[in-house]
């Protein structure tokens, strides 16, 4: 099993970068796991509680599920992949059965954070875009598909977005053997990462 990571902050464009090295292969080829899906379950915490939790730090994610998860793919078994409302800002009830492939992608912004999900990682990858660019597109993704509006997203920006970038996504690019540069969609490096894959799963 190839088990490939991918990190970069918030806008970058790594789900997109995934949904482009997926999208010739047939469905259910490789198998995606969404750091999203592990954040903690803070079903304790009323609604407004939960609008304050620091999304974007190490800490609200359930990493030791992840690792647990990682594991018992690697064993050929499937795994019950919670399923999280970014409305709710919370897990929902429901996970989806996700099953073991030869190639496996993780991705998330904090994914090469975590010493054990790095030793996981056979293939560490960080996409790149500037600040401005990934804030722009954050605003308007978040605003069209994840039910926020400008001033929560700014606010959310000033406040955790930037200083938890600064001191834990940022700093994992030295940790990465492949970096994407993604201000402008990167063919070349989306066909190299086909060629990657393809390979394994000849
Ligand atoms: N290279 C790119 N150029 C322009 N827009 C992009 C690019 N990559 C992604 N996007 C757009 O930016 C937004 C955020 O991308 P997404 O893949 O969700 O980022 P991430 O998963 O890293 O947060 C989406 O609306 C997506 O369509
Ligand atoms: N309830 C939540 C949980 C997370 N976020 C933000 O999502 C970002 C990570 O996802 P990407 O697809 O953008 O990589 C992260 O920056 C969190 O702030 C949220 O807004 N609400």
């Amino acid at each position: 099993m190839l088990i490939i990571g991918i990190a970069g902050g918030t806008g970058c464009g790594k789900t997109t970068v995934v949904n482009q090295i997926i999208n010739e292969l047939p469905t259910g080829k490789v198998t995606i796991i969404s750091q999203d899906s592990y954040y903690k379950d803070t079903s304790h915490l009323t609604y407004e509680e939960r609008t304050l939790i620091n999304f974007d730090h190490p800490q609200s994610i359930d990493f030791d599920l992840l690792a647990e998860h990682l594991a018992i793919l690697k064993k050929g078994q499937k795994i019950a992949q919670p399923i999280y409302s970014f409305v709710e800002h919370n897990r929902t009830s429901e996970t989806i059965d996700t099953y073991p492939n030869k190639v496996v992608i993780v991705e998330g912004i904090l994914v090469l954070t975590h010493p054990k999900i790095r030793e996981m990682l056979d293939i560490k990858i960080y996409v790149h875009a500037d600040n401005d660019e990934r804030l722009i597109r954050r605003l308007k993704r978040d605003i069209s598909e994840r039910g926020r509006d400008m001033k929560e997203v700014l606010d959310r920006y000033q406040n955790t977005l930037k200083p938890m970038h600064q001191q834990f996504i940022e700093p994992t690019k030295e940790f990465a053997d492949i970096i994407i540069p993604n201000n402008q969609y990167n063919n070349v490096a989306i066909n190299i990462m086909k060629t990657i894959i393809n390979e394994r799963l000849n």
